[in-house]
């Protein structure tokens, strides 16, 4: 794959160390650290207002902040420039120009961007019911996402970052955007970041997670490391005291059973009294991010 990015193979697409970004006296990211790796499809999950999108502000540009920030090799701030052409970028409030046609869009896009290829966005359009002819204001939501993914996905480039893509679409919208995403986007090489709040039809497509809560970074893990670390039981009523003694993350019903989730195993003794089932990607999100006083309210 040809970039002109100031990186090395060995160099990771994204990294932070110490990251910060602060509004006024509001910390919107505080204080975080991680690396984004090539070939890695990356939920970043959080509850409103903790953070996701200035995040991705501020890694592609948009924002600046205190601490290390290094994407595609780059500091996003002052080399900006030299990042949007490197950078595959769907921001939350995404508009496309209602007046343009789908072609017209293409012809704009290969006058702008050097990366982008028309033949590629043409073939990408062909999987959506998207007309090169039709108008952005003849397009529903979801086929305006699916052309704007389209338009991005044909730019040439290492990383992705989609910030809540699928806002407002149907499910039938979301799965075919997906689809497209890693059919036609993901190639073992390339990177994509994607924030979301719809954390369970998301799971089976990450490669890893981050999760934001109140601007801390609380997990960030592959998922095959969440399958080896978390553990949820399930157990009878009368377990109940000797399960919250053994101080699980989160204690929650599961199929109509108590269940209770943990950091790592639980003692032996617990075990014995309950079965083992994987913890999905809900469960761990709301065991890491709620708020301590809702936990005990509902256990
Ligand atoms: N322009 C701004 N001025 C002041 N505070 C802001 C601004 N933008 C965001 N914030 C605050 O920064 C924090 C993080 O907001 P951000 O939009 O990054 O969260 P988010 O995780 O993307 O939320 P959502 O899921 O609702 O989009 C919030 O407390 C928010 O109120």
């Amino acid at each position: 794959m040809s970039t002109g990015d100031a990186m090395d193979n060995k160099t990771h697409l994204v990294e932070a160390q110490g990251f910060s970004l602060h509004y006024g006296r509001k910390t919107a990211v505080d204080n975080i650290s991680f690396k984004i790796p090539k070939g890695r499809v990356v939920g970043l999950l959080g509850h409103n207002g903790a953070g996701k999108t200035s995040l991705m502000k501020a890694m592609v540009g948009l924002m600046g902040g205190s601490g290390q920030l290094s994407v595609l090799g780059l500091d996003p701030r002052s080399q900006r420039n030299e990042l949007l052409q490197s950078l595959s970028y769907i921001p939350d409030v995404a508009v496309l120009p209602r007046w343009a046609r789908v072609d017209e869009l293409i012809t704009l896009m290969s006058g702008l961007q050097p990366r982008f290829s028309a033949e590629r966005a043409r073939v990408l359009l062909k999987r959506t019911s998207v007309g090169p002819r039709d108008k952005v204001k003849s397009l529903s939501k979801g086929m305006v996402t699916q052309l704007h993914l389209a338009l991005i996905a044909a730019i040439d480039t290492r990383l992705m970052i989609l910030d809540e893509p699928t806002l407002g679409l149907d499910v039938i919208s979301r799965k075919s955007f997906y689809e497209m995403l890693i059919d036609e986007w993901c190639d073992g090489e390339r990177s994509v970041i994607i924030s979301t709040h719809q954390v369970e039809e998301i799971e089976t497509l990450l490669s890893d997670v981050m999760m934001l809560d109140e601007g801390k970074l609380v997990l960030n893990i592959s998922l095959e490391e969440m399958d080896s670390r978390f553990v949820a039981l399930s157990h009878d009523p009368a377990a109940a005291d000797a399960v919250a003694d053994a101080h699980p993350l989160l204690r929650y019903r599961q199929q109509g059973r108590s269940a209770a989730l943990f950091d790592g195993e639980p003692p032996a003794h617990v075990q014995a009294l309950g079965q083992r089932f994987r913890p999905s990607l809900v469960d761990l999100f709301v065991a890491l991010t709620r708020k301590p006083e809702l936990q005990s309210q509902q256990a």
